[in-house]
């Protein structure tokens, strides 16, 4: 049976979403590869598919494929997609919406503005829950990596994030060091990595080299991720403008045990169908 979805992006972070509430999807990594791929297939960074939710206190489950093909257990930018998506196919009101993943709840809220408020969680700093091989938590980690020491911001948004503070994101070494942090043995189940420019203590600009993606034009996990570490290191105050290539997120983290919260767009580009047996 041929499979529609609707192509997504939130400040240029793209996604494929799929219904999977009306009809039941299975999806393997080798199928996601091929819709996720940018000649030969529909070509997005991440595969989201809405389900019923197993649990009693969601709307719905949410699930998310890198374009590698491995299911990870959060997409901040889109889950502010699933929401827009589920809102305008009449699956779900224009209110909070309640979204089960692997990691947990998230709660997504249209705006006035036309943008959508998550309400993240609560940044796991604990090593062991990132995960992340340190003895204790600290505000930043000594790592060595191709022969120099950095400094690693370490945080978990239900999936795991690696964070340098740098001079300038122009300047970075994004495709030099991100994959080999994505993929360094501290980090069991790999990790994102978010390259930091502090330009105010209100204001960040950051690029993204994502775990199963390569470097994106934006990342919402990213960004609380980056927030959550320039907080607890003093370099930011609790509401924060975070410029990353694709366009400005508005993150705010009020106390380190309350929930952090992203504010951002979500956008449709075009609704589509794969061919029958394709999924
Ligand atoms: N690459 C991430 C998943 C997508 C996150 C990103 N697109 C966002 O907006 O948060 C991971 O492997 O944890």
């Amino acid at each position: 049976m041929s499979l529609t979805f609707t192509k997504m992006q939130g400040l240029g972070n793209d996604f494929v979403v799929i219904d999977g509430i009306s009809t039941p999807v299975h999806l393997d990594a080798e199928r996601v590869r091929q819709i996720a791929d940018r000649r030969y297939g529909v070509g997005c960074d991440q595969v989201l598919v809405a389900e019923p939710a197993l649990g009693t206190t969601a709307d719905f489950r949410y699930r998310i494929w890198n374009r590698d093909g491995e299911e990870v257990e959060h997409c901040g930018n889109g889950v502010r997609c699933l929401a827009r998506f589920l809102i305008d196919r009449g699956l779900a009101p224009a209110a909070t919406i309640t979204l089960e993943t692997v990691s947990g709840l998230t709660r997504v809220t249209p705006t006035d503005e036309g943008l959508m408020q998550v309400d993240m969680g609560i940044p796991v700093l604990e090593p062991a829950a990132v995960p992340f091989q340190a003895e204790a938590p600290a505000p930043l980690y000594p790592l060595v990596v191709e022969g120099e020491t950095v400094q690693l911001g370490v945080v978990s948004m239900g999936n795991p994030h690696a964070v340098l503070r740098v001079d300038a994101v122009t300047t970075a070494p994004v495709s030099r060091l991100g994959p080999v942090i994505e993929h360094h043995p501290a980090f069991p189940n790999r990790a994102n990595v978010g390259f930091m420019a502090i330009m105010g203590r209100d204001h960040i600009q950051l690029r993204v080299y994502e775990r199963g993606a390569g470097e994106t034009l934006a990342c919402g996990t990213g960004a609380c991720a980056a927030v959550a570490v320039g907080i607890i290191n003093g370099w930011l105050e609790p509401r924060v403008q975070v410029d990353l290539t694709g366009g400005q997120l508005v993150v705010h983290w009020p106390g380190k045990d309350q929930s952090l919260w992203m504010t951002g767009p979500a956008e449709t580009v075009f609704d589509g169908r794969l061919p029958a047996g394709e999924a």
